[in-house]
């Protein structure tokens, strides 16, 4: 069949869209939903359908029943100086966003840090994790089942890391409920996020318990205490990707100089707004200004799962006023990022990597995905002095009339 007739088939329904691709070769497959899907809502999509996307290198890997692209805007902050254990020096770090003023507000942010001599920033946990929910019969069987894992625990190492070169097994975290246990695995997963790396390595785990403690029934291979895509506490106390702190220490002057304000202003801002106002609304998780801001914008730029925005933007911005000077750092318990796999194979993704100099595997393996996950916490740091510092001005109104709506001050 031509391009042609299968458009027509998919109009008259006598194929599905994504069986197009058993018809035609992947890039015109592509071609061919779009036209078809024209004409079935009687609209045309040529933006999405100019794309330089290769749907024969994005199929089985990224997505199904593709159409063609979606283009966003990417910006550059920096340079950001940070003095991190693997981003060492001034960085610029892309930001894709439709949200006018975002960029040039933590541009801001990295502009005051850099010239206080940067951000100094730690990772104090790495690990992505997974956890199964297994049903037992009673409680005596929950027992004997959390002894056996414990008796269990080379065996249980060995079938996963039998699934992936990257990946080991750190620990396993056990919780319960009544007759339900969760295992909740714990995998170092190199230069990878982890999560299908952790997921295949779970199943492996989940079918050899199955056929050696038969009383042990896998529910689901994710039981949400993991927790992937969800905000929870579990996430906040144990951490799940990288565990990530950044501080730096804005001398009076720069404060004045650059963000036009005083140390007093933003701690003010810091107690009653991130600390005070998100307990007072009930939030646990995010005693921030917009961590999300910063995390989306990379996380688009680079190819992370979206979806991971949610937990990876929990944290909190803590100050303390010096003398004149401010400190101010930010916690991030649970960043899940990597710098191969997923979406980051893209080419506009890695190319918005290898401006950090991230894209790839590290070496050693894991290295890169660390860097990157400094980079990103001191761009938040970047994004949370700046914002703190634009609310105590009274600014926000003004910025985003003149960077959201084009309107000048
Ligand atoms: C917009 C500014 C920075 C202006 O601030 P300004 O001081 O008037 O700007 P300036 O023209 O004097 O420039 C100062 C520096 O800002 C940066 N800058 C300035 N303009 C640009 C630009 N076009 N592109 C890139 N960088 C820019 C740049 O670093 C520049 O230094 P220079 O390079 O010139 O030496 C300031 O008013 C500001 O930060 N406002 C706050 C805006 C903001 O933070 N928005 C974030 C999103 S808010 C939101 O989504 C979440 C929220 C608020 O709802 C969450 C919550 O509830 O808190
Ligand atoms: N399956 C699930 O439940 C979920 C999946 N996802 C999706 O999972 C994807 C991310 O999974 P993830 O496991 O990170 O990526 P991939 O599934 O792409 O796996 C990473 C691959 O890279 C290889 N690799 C090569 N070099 C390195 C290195 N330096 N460090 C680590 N791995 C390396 C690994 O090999 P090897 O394994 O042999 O070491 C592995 O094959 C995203 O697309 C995300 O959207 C998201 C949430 C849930």
């Amino acid at each position: 069949m031509n391009i042609d007739d299968v458009v027509e088939k998919a109009v008259k329904g006598e194929i599905e869209l994504h069986e197009i691709d058993n018809f035609l070769e992947a890039n015109a497959a592509m071609v061919a939903r779009r036209l078809a899907l024209e004409k079935i809502l009687g609209i045309s999509l040529p933006s999405i359908g100019s794309t330089i996307l290769d749907y024969s290198e994005i199929k089985n890997r990224n997505a199904e029943n593709v159409i063609g692209g979606i283009q966003i805007p990417v910006g550059v902050v920096g340079p950001l100086k940070i003095n991190g254990d693997y981003a060492k020096g001034n960085f610029y770090v892309p930001l894709a966003t439709t949200e006018g003023a975002l960029i040039a507000s933590v541009n801001r942010g990295c502009k005051a840090i850099t010239k206080a001599g940067g951000a100094k920033v730690k990772i104090i946990f790495d690990g992505m994790a997974r956890a199964p929910v297994f049903k037992l019969p009673n409680i005596d069987s929950v027992v004997n089942f959390l002894q056996w894992i414990n008796k269990n625990l080379d065996k249980i190492k060995e079938v996963a890391e039998s699934t992936t070169s990257h990946g080991k097994l750190k620990e396993i975290q056990p919780f319960v409920l009544g007759n339900n246990v969760w295992l909740r695995f714990v995998f170092e997963t190199g230069d990878a996020m982890g999560m299908n790396m952790a997921t295949i390595a779970s199943e492996a785990i989940c079918n050899f318990i199955e056929s050696e403690f038969t009383e042990a029934k896998c529910v689901a291979v994710s039981g949400n205490m993991c927790s992937d895509k969800k905000q929870s506490m579990v996430n906040s106390i144990f951490g799940r990707g990288k565990t990530v702190i950044a501080e730096a220490l804005i001398p009076s002057t720069i404060l004045k100089e650059v963000l036009r304000t005083t140390a007093e202003a933003i701690h003010e801002v810091n107690l009653r707004k991130n600390l005070l106002g998100s307990a007072r609304a009930g939030n646990i998780y995010q005693f921030n200004a917009h961590f999300a801001n910063i995390i989306a914008a990379i996380f688009l730029a680079t190819g992370q799962d979206m979806a991971q925005v949610v937990e990876s933007s929990s944290g909190y911005t803590w100050t303390e006023v010096r003398g004149e000077d401010l400190y101010i750092s930010v916690t991030l318990p649970s960043l899940e990022v990597g710098t191969v796999g997923g979406g980051t194979r893209l080419p506009t993704q890695r190319e918005a990597l290898s401006i950090m100099g991230v894209a790839g595997g590290g070496n050693p393996p894991g290295s890169n995905a660390k860097k990157f996950a400094e980079i990103i916490a001191s761009t938040v740091l970047a994004g949370e002095l700046n914002l703190l510092s634009a609310l105590g001005n009274k600014e926000l109104g003004r910025a985003h009339k003149m960077l959201g709506r084009g309107i000048k001050a």
